[in-house]
């Protein structure tokens, strides 16, 4: 079976559509990946499947070996600077084409789902993050009671919940999270997303939406705040662009400082800078924030399973 060698899996939920729930999962992947752990993301978003593009691996094909359907490799391990290997299989990659919609019928899509839930050989995987389609559909109810009969239960781990801290995406947050606890789907966390905007000027964080939706609403619910996480222009010029993130002098993060030293800056800067997205990622100021998510995800991960 297409799971048996993964160790822990986690699902990305988020009640409402853009929110940044693929943002949050490229996010948590990447962050796993440079605390060593080899990860895997498997994307069902059939409303728009965003992963591809995140991660600029639009063209791949799905390709078939006896083992099942083979993930595309985005970067392999790379023991001596501590990174993990990531893999991902995207319902994007069956797609004709770039913005094509999934124009299927709901037994169709559950059965894609379950398919995709058994299909693919992973192989040896630390983590598995599964982003999926907003909201509590059909796909949703499959894929949890698929993912409840078919995983380990040491394997399957949870959901981290997705927000912003507007109250229009927190009241549909919260059919999420009683979605999860008539499920049975356990609720690792919240990440409340687009929680203040870092100036590209200044690298100030104004909160320009109101902030702490997510915080209270995880309390109410009684499960964990895993955190906040502002919008930086820099980690969208990287998503579009591959360009490495790049801030000015005196740009301090976390007791950090991770201004663009000037003598790095013009080469830093190129759109055609060959480093993987990982190794870029880890220059933007969202990085630090995110590792402190994922230390804290890491953990409630190892008190569930
Ligand atoms: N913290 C952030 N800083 C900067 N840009 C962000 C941030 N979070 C999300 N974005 C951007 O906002 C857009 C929407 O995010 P994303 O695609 O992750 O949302 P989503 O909830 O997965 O949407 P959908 O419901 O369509 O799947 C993307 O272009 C993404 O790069
Ligand atoms: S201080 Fe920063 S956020 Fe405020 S106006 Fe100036 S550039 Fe913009």
């Amino acid at each position: 079976m297409s799971l048996a060698k993964i160790k822990h899996i986690v699902l990305v939920l988020s009640g409402k559509g853009g929110v940044g729930k693929s943002s949050v999962t490229t996010q948590l992947a990447l962050s796993l990946s440079l605390a060593g752990h080899s990860v895997g993301i498997l994307d069902i978003d059939l409303t728009g499947p965003s992963i591809p593009r995140m991660f600029a691996i639009e063209d791949a094909k799905v390709t078939q070996a006896p083992g099942g359907w083979l993930p595309t490799t985005v970067h392999e391990a790379d023991p001596l600077n501590g990174i993990g290997s990531l893999r991902i299989m995207s319902l994007g990659f069956l797609l004709p084409g770039r913005g094509d919609a999934v124009v299927w019928r709901g037994p169709k899509k559950t059965a894609m789902v379950r398919q995709f839930l058994s299909d693919v050989f992973w192989d040896e995987l630390d983590y598995l993050l599964i982003d999926t389609p907003p909201g509590t559909s059909d796909e949703h109810i499959s894929l949890a009671e698929t993912l409840l009969q078919k995983a380990r239960p040491d394997q399957f781990a949870g959901a981290v919940v997705v927000t912003t801290p507007q109250a229009v995406a927190t009241a549909d947050v919260r059919k999420e999270l009683n979605f999860c606890s008539k499920t049975g789907i356990r609720v690792l966390g919240v990440v409340e997303n687009m929680s203040g905007y870092v100036c590209p000027n200044c690298s100030e964080c104004t909160n320009i939406f109101s902030s702490g939706g997510g915080e209270v609403m995880a309390n109410d619910f009684n499960v964990r705040f895993l955190g906040r996480i502002p919008i930086d222009p820099q980690f969208l010029v990287l998503i579009e662009t591959g360009r490495r993130p790049q801030y000015p002098e005196g740009t301090v993060i976390n007791g950090q400082d991770i201004s663009t030293p000037a003598h790095a800056a013009g080469s830093q800067g190129e759109v055609t800078d060959p480093a993987p997205l990982v190794q870029k990622y880890r220059d933007c100021s969202l990085a630090p924030l995110f590792g402190a998510i994922t230390a804290d995800v890491i953990s409630v991960v190892g008190q569930a399973n």
